[in-house]
């Protein structure tokens, strides 16, 4: 892959990219974590890059998030989406999950989630705990290995061995006598070349012409030291596969026996052999002096208890001759001192476990002529601690290879099962979504029911806007965007039941909301209805849905927008320069793609009301004529529709009532009504009451 044909990728980036082990599969699979191991990538790059990834495969070139407010609410989704994740691969995987125009990657997107939310992830604790064990898995970085070398004649091959066995020191050899040299220095010598096969050198040289394909078996630390870091992680994906009921891409009981060869530092343990070797070498000296105390009691108690009787001969020899009384030793001493060298031979052998092949340095360990005190031969012992040393690292080397051989086998398959668990966490995170939220998938209405600007569809329908049993419906501009019989909408959204996470009240506490928009539509309401609220609730629906995910609604049906615009209010009216730089941004709207869904938040507060209303019927007009659906919250809709040179719809969210001071709201707005203000409602209760006083009131009323 041509890194810098990903959008958004530049020299830089492609080149830490290149640096990285799995920069393909990381960025096929948009794995942000694999990819953010460069320290040159950053999260936010990563996710970038992977979302680039994405984008070219789809030739989408969409910018669907087209203002803060719209950037802001998508930050609020991928929030509640990252919450129900447990590892953070999932949390930064979700990122790569973004709202888009482009119909194949909404449907790609909408495959993967509706096998999450099919497959039956537990998404209750059940496997919360073992998840958060799971992290993807590290590449070690391996420490100098100094009783090996590698050896060749050529120096295309030397570059290349360099490049792949950092961690072994590689040499170049012109001939045998410099093979023979490196012999000497090095336990094992791998000769990468054939010819130096067959010749005669003294030590370990191996020829191995292909060692730089086989890394693992150059270099078993490699493996041993990769499962050994990653035990924890690996094993907590394969409790996570056994409690989710996932197919394991290899035999999970085979992968815990091979685990178990591994101790935490890599070594290899479990094998009887090797631990007999490495226990005999370090008690070595310890079962020597032991067994030289064994010989030395038993000599010493044979002694104590003997009565010498020196003959005369003896005696003179002793005194004329200085002879030693060792000599005499030896010979009334004899047996005993064959028994309890014996005794201390036989300590030895039991005591590190010698096997008959090593028991003849344990025969030759104690001197033979008799002496007290018994003491070893220095030079037989350190001749056994040669050969057990070699024996046990020749048995560990072995090992290493065998035990390498079996978990190299396992590499792809233990990655296949730790990232397996990885994406679980991520489906999770949706599934759980989808479930808090009680979420249903939205459905699109197809391309070729949208008509073109003139009103007409690619359908074979009548538009049968004229007589539609939805009475309400009250504009033009409304009526020219809907045809079906039954008079659902083809253009817009259609929001039944839809109900916001982003609330400042217990997601159980929010009511449901009925919304429905085609074309340009203007939202009253009373204050604190829920106006603001359900543009939230517009724009977090329309975010989902375009990437893909399912909705907080029991039924969606909308537009494949190609751009959100969602401007909040405005705190306070705006300074003249700040007003101008607004106005701009709203003549953008005026040009801009066509089926944009543009959400506007009281943009009368940006300046004195009778001039807003008719800024606002000029924009409202721009986009009519685009066909875009619009929705601008606006306490002065009675003026912008005068202002406007078409019918502009209003739908309004009334109060059903007061209580207790309490305005009672129906949060769904209703079509073609301008919701009464709430001075209005106030009011209108005063004239209600029986005093004298509502004539009063009541002349108030007639100005509303
Ligand atoms: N669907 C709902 N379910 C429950 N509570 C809601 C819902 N919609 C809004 N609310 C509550 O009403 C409050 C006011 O909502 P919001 O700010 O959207 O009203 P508004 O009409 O935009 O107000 P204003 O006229 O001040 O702009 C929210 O903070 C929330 O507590």
């Amino acid at each position: 892959m041509q890194f810098e044909d990903i959008p958004g990728v530049g020299p830089k980036t492609a080149a830490a990219l290149e640096e990285l082990d799995d920069a393909e599969r990381a960025l096929k699979d948009g794995d942000v974590a694999a990819l953010s191991r460069s320290p040159e990538i950053s999260d936010g790059r990563a996710t970038a890059v992977a979302r680039g990834v994405i984008r070219k495969r789809h030739n989408d070139d969409s910018n669907f998030l087209a203002t803060r407010r719209a950037r802001e609410i998508y930050q609020d989704v991928l929030a509640l989406l990252r919450d129900r994740a447990i590892t953070e691969y999932a949390t930064k995987r979700l990122a790569t999950l973004y709202p888009t125009a482009s119909s194949t990657r909404i449907e790609e997107a909408r495959a993967f989630v509706t096998a999450a939310t099919t497959t039956e992830i537990p998404i209750d604790d059940t496997i919360q705990e073992t998840l958060s064990g799971v992290e993807p898995l590290t590449t070690p970085t391996i420490s100098r290995i100094r009783d090996r070398c590698i050896a060749t004649s050529d120096p295309e091959r030397y570059a290349k061995a360099d490049d792949v066995f950092p961690e072994v020191s590689v040499e170049v050899v012109e001939d045998t006598r410099e093979l023979a040299e490196l012999a000497r220095s090095y336990s094992t010598v791998i000769a990468l070349d054939e010819r130096f096969a067959g010749i005669d050198i003294e030590g370990d040289v191996q020829i191995h012409p292909d060692a730089i394909d086989t890394p693992n078996k150059i270099v078993p630390e490699r493996v041993l030291q990769y499962f050994a870091t990653n035990r924890d992680r690996i094993l907590a994906a394969v409790k996570v596969h056994e409690q989710t009921n996932l197919d394991p891409p290899c035999s999970v009981s085979k992968l815990r026996d091979v685990l178990k060869k591994v101790d935490t530092d890599g070594t290899v343990v479990g094998d009887a052999e090797l631990t007999r070797l490495t226990t005999a070498v370090a008690d070595l000296d310890a079962a020597v002096s032991t067994a030289e105390s064994v010989a030395n009691d038993r000599l010493r108690e044979a002694i104590q208890q003997r009565d010498v009787t020196i003959e005369g001969t003896d005696f003179l020899s002793l005194v004329e001759q200085g002879a030693r009384v060792d000599s005499l030793f030896g010979r009334e001493l004899n047996d005993e001192y064959d028994s309890a060298v014996a005794a201390a031979r036989e300590h030895l052998i039991e005591a590190i476990e010698l096997r008959p092949s090593e028991a003849d340095f344990a025969e030759r360990a104690f001197p033979t002529d008799p002496t007290f005190p018994v003491e070893h031969e220095s030079s037989v012992i350190s001749r056994l601690r040669t050969e057990l040393t070699t024996a046990r690292d020749r048995k560990a080397a072995q090992r290493k290879r065998e035990v390498a051989d079996e978990l190299t086998t396992l590499q792809q398959p233990v990655q296949k099962l730790v990232r397996a668990v990885l994406e679980l966490d991520v489906e999770r995170a949706i599934a759980k979504f989808a479930h808090d939220f009680e979420c249903t998938m939205p459905t699109f209405i197809d391309d070729t029911e949208i008509p073109d600007q003139t009103g007409n569809t690619n359908r074979d329908t009548p538009d049968t806007a004229a007589d539609s049993p939805q009475s309400e419906i009250n504009s033009s501009s409304e009526a020219k965007h809907i045809t079906d019989s039954d008079g659902s909408l083809i253009r817009g959204f259609n929001i039944s039941g839809g109900r916001s996470p982003l609330l400042d009240v217990e997601f159980s506490a929010v009511e449901a909301i009925d919304y429905r928009v085609s074309g340009v539509t203007l939202l009253s309401g009373v204050n604190s209805g829920g106006k603001t609220s359900t543009l939230d609730l517009v724009a977090l629906i329309a975010i989902l849905a375009h990437m893909g995910l399912p909705v907080p609604a029991d039924n969606v049906r909308l537009e494949r927008f190609s751009e959100l615009h969602y401007y909040a209010k405005t705190q306070g009216t705006l300074d003249a320069g700040a007003f101008e730089s607004t106005l701009r941004d709203f003549r953008e709207l005026a040009d801009g793609a066509s089926n944009r869904l543009v959400l506007v938040d009281e943009l009368e507060s940006i300046t004195e009301p009778g001039a807003s209303a008719k800024i606002v019927a000029g924009i409202l007009e721009a986009l009519e004529d685009q066909s875009a659906t619009a929705v601008f919250v606006s306490h002065l809709a009675d003026e912008i529709r005068e202002a406007a040179d078409f019918s502009v719809a209003v739908d309004g969210i009334e109060a059903v009532g007061l209580e207790d001071g309490e305005l009672i709201v129906n949060r769904s707005p209703i079509k073609g009504r301008l919701a009464r203000s709430t001075p209005e409602l106030i009011v209108e209760k005063l004239a209600d009451s029986d005093g004298s006083e509502s004539q009063f009131y009541h002349r108030l009323l007639q100005k509303f």
